[in-house]
């Protein structure tokens, strides 16, 4: 089999209620900068990283798949995605511009498709192309707990996700002006879901180290799962005082862009549940490699959704270390397999291939130049 084409594609979609914020950022709608791989043997790969839709850095992602990586890659064959993966992760000029960030958001998207069109060669869905075997894997909703959201909304958004919708966990983001703040809601938000309920909070890497620790005792009393990304993405040292000066174990991932990052952090016991992206790491290739790690430290994994769960639903099957999943609604509508939850738990996807093919109107809706 043979690559015939590589073209790249930016699509920009709605977040909930048209705006959400974290503790650093505020967002209208979501980016999916992403490449459609063409084949000699007819098989199309589809492969998206996730951004903030800022339109001038989605190009520089889609820019780096044209201008630096599509020459790598036309003419060969696609199956050999480790070997493709290794050449384009060590090409030197772009190496030598930046090891992480955008060359390797333009390099998941490419691996991803890589990956899509492999398991589509093979007619299974990614997770069997993995070794997996169909399995339930636990959703938590973390769209009901944005920093913008009101208290009450927040409540209200929580309450119904596990009343009505029957999630079995819930996240809230933190990060407010003043500590308080944060306790008050993660207080009314534990009330409200009731204690048998999985209820972790993001603070999305704007705390300092005594913030997170003072904060510690409340995430205690609250029965938090883990804080997710309490400190700045790099610091590894504060990381680990903060790991071994509260009891809430640690979460993080979403921004580290390379598996040697991953390494140190459980080399160091920064973290505890690790939340490696596809869409940020370079792709299921360096996943796996991630995953690895974390199963042979006896860490479980709980990939954070820049692909918006489509791949990671996959992944999450197809690797034990995973038995829960992050959900947020916003790409359903771009996909032909959109990721379903149905009683708190995953449905398996039964479509070959990554779960990445875009329905044939997902770039008329969303498509921006
Ligand atoms: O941290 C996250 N999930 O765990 C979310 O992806 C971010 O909050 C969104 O990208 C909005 O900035
Ligand atoms: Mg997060």
């Amino acid at each position: 089999m043979k690559i015939t084409a590589v073209k790249t594609f930016i699509m920009h979609v709605p977040v909930t209620r048209n705006g959400v914020s974290d503790s650093t950022h505020n967002l209208t709608h979501w980016g999916a900068p992403g490449v459609i791989i063409e084949t000699d043997a007819g098989i199309t790969g589809y492969g998206y990283s996730g951004t903030h839709a800022h339109l001038p850095s989605d190009r520089l992602i889609t820019q780096c798949i044209e201008t630096c990586f599509a020459d790598l890659i036309m003419g060969r064959n696609p199956l050999e995605v480790t070997a493709l993966w290794r050449e384009m992760e060590r090409f030197p000029p772009v190496q030598w511009v930046g090891r992480g960030g955008i060359s390797h958001l333009a390099l998941g998207a490419i691996d991803v498709a890589l990956w899509d069109i492999k398991s589509k060669a093979s007619n299974m869905p990614l997770w069997q192309e993995m070794g997996g075997k169909a399995r339930k894997i636990r959703a938590y909703n973390t769209d009901g707990g944005w920093l913008n959201w009101s208290l009450e909304t927040l409540v209200d958004d929580c309450r119904r996700l596990v009343e009505k919708d029957g999630y079995t966990g819930v996240k809230i983001k933190v990060g407010s002006p003043s500590l308080s703040t944060d306790i008050k809601r993660l207080e009314a938000v534990r009330k409200a879901i009731g204690p048998d309920v999985t209820l972790a909070v993001d603070a999305n890497g704007l705390m300092d180290l005594p913030t997170a620790m003072r904060f510690g005792k409340y995430l205690a009393d609250a029965d938090v799962m883990w804080f997710e990304e309490p400190l700045w993405y790099d610091d590894v040292i504060s990381h680990k005082r903060l790991a071994e000066s509260i009891s809430t174990p640690i979460a993080l991932g979403e921004q580290l862009y390379l598996p040697h990052n991953f390494a140190t952090f459980f080399d160091a016991g920064a973290l505890h549940y690790a939340q490696p992206d596809v869409a940020r790491l370079g792709g299921i290739t360096p996943w796996i490699q991630v995953a690895d790690m974390a199963l042979n430290y006896g860490l479980p994994v709980v990939s954070h959704v820049g692909d918006m769960m489509q791949t990671h639903i996959h992944t999450a099957i197809g690797h034990p270390s995973n038995n829960m999943l992050e959900y947020i609604p916003w790409l359903r509508e771009c996909f032909t397999d959109p990721a379903t939850v149905e009683d708190g738990y995953f449905l398996v996807p039964q479509q070959p291939g990554a779960g990445t093919t875009l329905r044939d109107d997902a770039l008329d809706r969303f498509g921006v130049a």
